[in-house]
């Protein structure tokens, strides 16, 4: 397996007397789409901020692209693209230069440029938008922006937190079949969400965050097994349940 994202014995957080993350363990594979989910509070966001190189690991250490944020920053920061959960964009730009922008940090060539831009614009319903500024986009538009400049950038690994929320269904929809296609063709995502069913049917394996834990993680089998369902019918969210409850209401 080529692991694009390693995070290794990762222990982390905003004091050091305090740690959030307790030895965190996991890895992303080209061509897979990986679901972290865990209840609020679990520590998702922490490990993604540690992840993007905006925390700096306690101790333990993470790889994106073979390489740590120390030894390549280049290296590892063009190696993957950030979906937030809530849009950041310069209010005095326009769509298209945002995704110009994109497209130079990314050092995307001219004539591919132009094809990803017109076809990401169509997909995302942003073609009569295309020249209005973020400040006048509605909060669904924003965050389009957002998931259109990641997918302008076609990264080895992407990098999406609770990416519906504010999206409309055509959105979601379109959001969704990308994400299947760019997976199809080599990428490694890391996706967290809530929406449990959502994560069930697109991920391909699953990290239960609980208490900066992982309370188990593999398939939606390997997880079923840690929450002790023996049964092959019961779905991510009762596996789920009887991780962070312990069966208890
Ligand atoms: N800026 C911060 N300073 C100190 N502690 C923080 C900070 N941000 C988060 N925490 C704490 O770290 C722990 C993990 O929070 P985190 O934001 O990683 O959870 P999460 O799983 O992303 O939750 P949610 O589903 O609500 O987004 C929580 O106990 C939280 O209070």
């Amino acid at each position: 397996m080529d692991a694009i994202l390693q995070v290794k014995q990762l222990i982390g957080g905003y004091s050091p007397r305090r740690p959030v993350l307790h030895g965190l363990d996991f890895e992303v594979n080209a061509g897979e789409m990986v679901g972290l989910i865990g209840l609020n509070g679990a520590g998702k966001s922490t490990t993604i901020k540690h992840i993007l190189g905006l925390m700096k690991p306690q101790q333990g250490e993470v790889k994106v692209a073979g390489t740590t944020l120390a030894e390549q920053p280049e290296r590892y920061r063009s190696a993957f693209a950030y979906v937030p959960e809530a849009p950041e964009l310069f209010p005095e730009l326009t769509v298209e230069e945002h995704l110009h922008m994109t497209g130079m940090a990314y050092d995307v060539a001219e004539t591919d440029f132009a094809a990803r831009q017109e076809e990401l614009l169509e997909q995302f319903q942003m073609l009569p938008k295309r020249k209005a500024f973020a400040s006048h986009l509605s909060k669904g538009m924003r965050q389009k922006v957002m998931i259109m400049n990641a997918l302008l950038a076609q990264p080895p690994l992407y990098i999406i937190d609770e990416p519906f929320l504010g999206l409309d269904p055509l959105a979601i929809r379109s959001l969704l079949e990308r994400l299947v296609e760019v997976k199809q063709n080599g990428a490694a995502i890391l996706m967290s969400s809530h929406i449990l069913s959502t994560v069930e049917t697109y991920c391909d394996r699953f990290i239960v965050m609980h208490h900066g834990h992982i309370a188990a993680q593999g398939t939606l089998e390997d997880v079923r097994r840690a929450a002790g369902i023996d049964r092959r019918s019961g779905t991510l969210e009762d596996a789920f349940y009887k991780l962070v409850t312990g069966g208890r209401p």
